[in-house]
């Protein structure tokens, strides 16, 4: 890596000075990997890393580089590894077959996006967005530099997980072990990136309030009393009681009720379900005070889905404080979910609509969560909070960010799309208020211990969020 490093400096790859960015702001250093296809051993070397940060990839069916200084890198890496290789136009041609995208594939293959440098990650994004409208499935993108300015976290956002051969701070660490740059100008290159690493959490003035001045902007009495449970117990923490029965959901909850602030169920993979049960579960909520949701991303239209609400067997009307729903519909399903306006479930239950889901590949876009949010500003007599992986743009302090795919033990997610973070990155770096824990814990041999780490850690992150914007 020093070698790299030098080289890159050696061609002036990487460059010291001022410099005017796209964006209007003068920077200390500029990169310009253009330059590296005129030295072969160089490119070769380049190509080879990043192909070392993808390898372990078993699933790598296809490449395809960001026009234009990463085309050359991923064409030498195709050869050389015998993966087939993509195209991707940046202007569809007028004449001809007018594709974006040029090469054979077949939807459903992996494609690795290959990239020179990222700031924010929209490059990749963009060329994701193309491969993705044909069928192809992008998970991974490999970088020769990540900026740290965001890219990572904005491409995570949409399913798609970024590997970097350098970070800005390891390039300026060896140029300074090497004495290529000396200590002032490695602290200023520095003091820049860290002034621009503002990412969407540090934005956003709704993460940075404390818990009392968001109870008292709340419009919903349920997300006020969320708020309330929250600073009362000192805890984040919602677990995901994925369990098939509703006597051990409610042993669960007898035990770990003190650690959380809400049990969240779904109430239809209950094999024992009947409402005297839940009337018991309601009990150990009452004496351990905390909410129960219930998952049941309602998403019809709004006849059907208030008939879903308050009847039916399990009539989720009488016991849940929460329910989750997909605005697929539009607006008039939310406003009309829990009846009419003179319906009591108003205030006795919120509606926490799905914004973003967590898994890979999700349908969930930055413009369906987009609308949908503002729908749910509109709405804000029935909506309590959201469940995302970021804040939406349109954002509301009295609301509460639910982000679910938490577990500590795996950073890979399961083998069926779920994608997973630690509580840290949660509420640090996606905004969540209320950390969803599932197998995380209802797997572990000793629940509460477990329930005691993710409440300390959530915790921990929250308010540190909160005291250090
Ligand atoms: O985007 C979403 C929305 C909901 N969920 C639910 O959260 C839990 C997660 O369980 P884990 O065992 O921690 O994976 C589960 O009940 C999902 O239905 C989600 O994962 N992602």
């Amino acid at each position: 890596m020093d070698e790299l490093a030098t080289k890159l400096f050696d061609i002036q790859a990487v460059k010291f000075g001022s410099f005017t960015l796209k964006g209007g702001q003068v920077s200390p250093i500029y990169f310009d990997f253009r330059l590296i296809i005129s030295y072969p051993a160089i490119l070769e070397k380049v190509a080879g890393l990043l192909w070392k940060k993808c390898a372990y990839n078993a699933n790598v069916d296809l490449i395809c580089g960001v026009p234009y200084t990463a085309l050359p890198i991923a064409t030498l890496i195709s050869v050389t590894n015998r993966v087939p290789m993509l195209l991707r136009r940046k202007e569809a041609k007028d004449y001809g077959t007018k594709k974006l995208i040029e090469g054979d594939f077949r939807p459903g293959m992996n494609c690795i996006i290959v990239e020179d440098v990222v700031t924010t990650g929209t490059s990749v994004l963009e060329t994701a967005v193309e491969l993705r409208k044909l069928g192809i499935l992008v998970t991974h993108a490999i970088v020769l530099l990540d900026r740290r300015q965001g890219g990572k976290e904005n491409l995570a956002k949409h399913g798609i997980e970024l590997s970097a051969v350098f970070h800005v701070e390891e390039i300026m660490a060896s140029l300074e072990k090497q004495s290529k740059v000396d200590h002032k100008v490695a602290e200023e290159v520095m003091d820049f990136i860290r002034g621009h690493q503002q990412s969407i959490v540090s934005r956003n003035p709704r993460l940075h309030e404390s818990l009392e001045e968001r109870r008292s902007s709340s419009k919903h009495p349920i997300a006020t009393r969320l708020f309330e449970l929250m600073m009362a117990k000192k805890s984040n923490l919602c677990v995901a009681a994925d369990l098939t029965s509703l006597d051990e959901v409610i042993k669960l909850a007898e035990s770990i009720g003190p650690k959380i602030v809400v049990l969240k169920i779904h109430v239809d993979i209950l094999e024992d379900f009947s409402l005297a049960k839940m009337k018991q579960l309601r009990k150990v909520a009452k004496a351990h005070e905390f909410l129960i949701m219930e998952d049941r991303k309602f998403a019809d239209i709004a006849n059907t889905v208030q008939q879903q609400f308050h009847g039916g067997v399990y009539k989720i009307s009488e016991w849940a404080d929460l329910i989750t729903a997909h605005p697929l519909a539009g607006p008039e399903m939310i406003t009309h979910l829990f009846g009419d306006s003179s319906s009591d479930s108003r205030r006795t239950c919120g509606c926490v609509l799905i914004l973003e889901m967590s898994t890979k590949n999700a349908l969930t876009s930055q413009d369906y969560s987009k609308e949908a949010a503002k729908w749910g500003l509109i709405a804000s007599d029935i909506v309590a909070g959201f469940v995302g992986q970021s804040p939406p743009d349109a954002d509301f302090s009295g609301w509460i960010q639910f982000t679910p795919g938490v577990n500590s033990a795996s950073k890979s997610g399961d083998s069926k799309g779920q994608q997973y973070c630690s509580p840290a990155e949660a509420v640090l770096e996606r905004g969540a208020d209320i950390i969803i824990v599932g197998r995380g814990l209802i797997k572990s041999s000793d629940v509460v211990a477990t329930a005691e780490n993710y409440r300390s850690e959530g915790w921990t992150a929250l308010t540190k969020r909160i005291t250090n914007p």
